[in-house]
């Protein structure tokens, strides 16, 4: 069922369209990412979604009310962690969420809710001696004291060091896991394909995509790079014919091709009937990198693409 419905959102500034004809729909209990180039039109889309901006054009429900008509029961079942929020430098972790606790009339027990985060060994910190990390599990407190049924985290684990940002992930399993839909705006391919049941793909204000992680990989050409250095010259014409392959080269005896898991299981079998050894011989998926730059404006070149190498 949907707790989340964009239908045809449009937003102008200045005469530009920012968001042109966006819509979509989140299903309750799924991690829902958001995902484009900068300046593609996300924030602006999930404001409109927490009725922080009023979209000139379309609709947007949030469990079927209206955000910006309905804003104060929007805003007791929606938690917004937003970019680069910030708090009174002096104010306490425990002060900063029993204020907030404050705001809702259900509210979370926040002192369980600190110790999920790991934030009840810093009840007594102020705000302005936080670390990033610290910071940011603060915000998603905040998010989610409000004992919200829908959760819009923008841009949660930027500037956070890996090991914060895989906790702050198991975080984000651990609140879909206790029943919140969650709302993901991110710019990491490898964040949005671990953590993300579904991605709306935003580029230039418009809708690119809206797959599974694994949908909007097996979008692009070729999903699977292999290269060796066989132990004797191949013939082209095996080449060729090698099925599920799109292209291959032949660069001072390094063989590449690009293909499908269809094309590993035929080189192998190649080699085999061929007598010849592979040397160095890689097999690279394609990743949500790949897909990402497929779809949106400004394709890198080939050789600049996220490909995850595994051992053949
Ligand atoms: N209040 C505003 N007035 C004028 N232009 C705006 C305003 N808010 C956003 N924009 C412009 O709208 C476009 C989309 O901005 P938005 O913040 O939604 O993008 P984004 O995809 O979230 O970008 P980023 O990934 O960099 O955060 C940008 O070109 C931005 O400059």
């Amino acid at each position: 069922m949907a707790i989340i419905e964009v239908n045809g959102v449009r937003k102008t500034y200045a005469g530009r369209p920012v968001v042109d004809g966006v819509s979509f729909s989140v299903d309750e209990g799924e991690i829902f990412g958001i995902l484009g180039p900068n300046g593609a039109g996300k924030t602006t889309i999930v404001e409109c979604v927490e009725g922080l901006r009023v979209p000139d054009a379309g609709t947007v429900r949030v469990a079927g009310l209206d955000p910006v008509a309905d804003h104060d029961r929007v805003t007791l079942l929606l938690g917004a962690q937003l970019q680069e929020s910030e708090l009174q430098p002096k104010i306490t972790v425990g002060e900063a969420l029993e204020l907030y606790s404050a705001f809702y009339p259900h509210p979370a027990d926040w002192r369980p809710l600190a110790e999920r985060l790991g934030l009840h060994t810093m009840l007594s910190t102020r705000f302005g001696r936080l670390s990033g990390g610290q910071k940011q599990r603060l915000s998603i407190a905040m998010a989610l004291v409000g004992n919200p049924r829908v959760v819009v985290l923008d841009e949660l684990t930027t500037g956070l060091d890996p090991r914060a940002r895989r906790d702050t992930w198991q975080l984000i399993e651990d609140v879909r896991d206790s029943g919140v839909t969650v709302v993901l705006v991110t710019h990491f391919m490898e964040e949005a394909q671990r953590l993300c049941d579904r991605i709306a793909v935003i580029d230039r204000g418009t809708l690119a995509a809206l797959d599974t992680p694994s949908g909007l990989i097996a979008r692009t050409g070729s999903s699977t790079a292999i290269s060796f250095t066989p132990s004797e010259p191949l013939p082209d014409a095996e080449l060729s014919g090698l099925p599920g392959a799109s292209s291959y080269e032949n660069r001072n005896g390094r063989i590449s091709i690009n293909g499908t898991d269809e094309t590993v299981n035929a080189v192998i079998s190649l080699l085999a009937r061929l007598r010849i050894t592979a040397q160095q011989l890689r097999v690279a998926e394609a990743t949500l990198d790949d897909a990402f730059l497929d779809l949106t404006e400004h394709p890198g070149p080939a050789d600049e693409r996220g490909l995850t190498e595994q051992a053949a």
